[in-house]
């Protein structure tokens, strides 16, 4: 059994480890931390884990994370890189679902999200953990960077085109929506239900910090730097990100067969027949990433629909996914879920 750790497990990313992890077979939970409820039993907090649970939330301050095989950091941005070393040192692999160490070039990462890095030296270390692009590299990882939400669901939606080279790449355009789950579980005016219900909004267009990560990525699969304009907004639901993505063909090929042909073998992302469009109710609660592909009009514009759950696919479950490739196990073990509906 590996012995697995939680920093944060009372956010969204962190109680949806929790939800996976309890049902996961070869996993034993050791600790999970929160500073405002340590002490309190986990399944007083979350009653949907009574039965399955049956540890208390640690003060992270003491809690020894050095008997655990595995650490998952479900904490704010900042917080990872405070403990990594030790651990890392200590021979604890880490999966750090925040984004402390996904920007290689550490300056950038500065920039970015405001504050100096604790640990640039680890960075260089990190492997991005996108099973679908960097497997082979997450295999014998000791420290995984896990994608942002906004990330996995725009590299996953660009890949083929990008990998064949058929679109200008100067151009890219993602435009995306997140459920108000993106947010956090932390009391902020912006996420109060009278201001994000019956409501829908654009925010960060002159520059999100997903924008530096989604660039890095798809650059690196380009092998050149690829130009993208990132446009976010938030809608009235809970859960789920739907990216719209525009691109503008230099050759024209069967996409359809591109990208079938690219996921054949992925067994999180499904690539929906011709002419479909994907909903975000298709992956509630679900590790998928559907994704489609359209040619309005037979133009030189190709319209790729992607389509995850933030808090699965895009972080807890993502992580999983990695967990399950970094211990030899099958990929898909305890992730399997069919998506909720309604
Ligand atoms: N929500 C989403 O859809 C996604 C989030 N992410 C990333 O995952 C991370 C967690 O996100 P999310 O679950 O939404 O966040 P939340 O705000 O919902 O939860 C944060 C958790 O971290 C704990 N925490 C806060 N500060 C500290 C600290 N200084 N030391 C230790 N623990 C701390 C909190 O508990 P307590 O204060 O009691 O200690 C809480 O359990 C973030 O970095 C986020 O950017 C990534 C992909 C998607
Ligand atoms: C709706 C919403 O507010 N979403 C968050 C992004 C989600 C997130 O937590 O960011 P990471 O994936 O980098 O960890 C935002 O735009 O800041």
């Amino acid at each position: 059994m590996i012995k697995v750790g939680i920093v944060g497990g009372t956010g969204y990313t962190g109680v949806e480890l929790l939800r996976i992890l309890a049902q996961h077979p070869k996993v034993k939970l050791k600790v999970i931390t929160s500073r405002q409820e340590a002490g309190m039993a986990v399944d007083e907090l979350f009653p949907s884990l009574r039965k399955k649970i049956t540890l208390k939330f640690s003060d992270p301050s003491k809690a020894d994370l050095n008997k655990c095989d595995l650490v998952f950091f479900a904490t704010p941005n900042g917080v990872a890189m405070q403990q990594a070393r030790s651990l890392f040192d200590a021979g604890v692999k880490i999966i750090d679902l925040s984004a402390d160490f996904r920007i290689k070039d550490v300056a950038e990462w500065e920039k970015w999200y405001g504050m100096s890095h604790a640990c640039p030296e680890l960075v260089a270390e990190a492997i991005y953990g996108l099973p679908e692009v960097n497997r082979a590299s997450i295999k014998n990882a000791k420290l995984i960077a896990n994608p942002g939400c906004y990330p996995t669901a725009v590299q996953l939606g660009f890949l083929p085109l990008i990998e064949a080279k058929i679109v200008d790449m100067n151009q890219l355009i993602a435009d995306t929506k997140s459920g108000v789950s993106g947010a956090g579980r932390k009391a902020e005016v912006h996420t109060l239900f009278p201001e994000a219900a019956d409501n829908f909004k654009s925010y960060a267009v002159p520059g999100h910090r997903h924008l530096p990560e989604i660039k890095q990525g798809l650059s690196n699969i380009a092998r050149k730097q690829i130009g993208l304009t990132f446009v976010p907004h938030l809608t009235p639901m809970i859960r789920g990100i739907h990216a719209t993505l525009y691109a503008t063909l230099t050759k024209q090929i069967d996409l359809q067969t591109l990208y079938a042909d690219r996921y054949a073998n992925e067994p999180f992302v499904d690539v929906l027949p011709a002419g479909s469009h994907p909903e975000t109710r298709s992956v509630r609660g679900s590790n998928f990433c559907r994704i489609a592909v359209h040619r309005p009009q037979g133009g030189n514009i190709a319209v790729i629909l992607s389509v995850t759950d933030n808090l699965v696919k895009g972080a807890a479950g993502q992580a999983v996914q990695n967990m399950n490739i970094m211990f030899g196990l099958p990929e898909t073990l305890g992730i399997e879920h069919v998506p909720l509906l309604p």
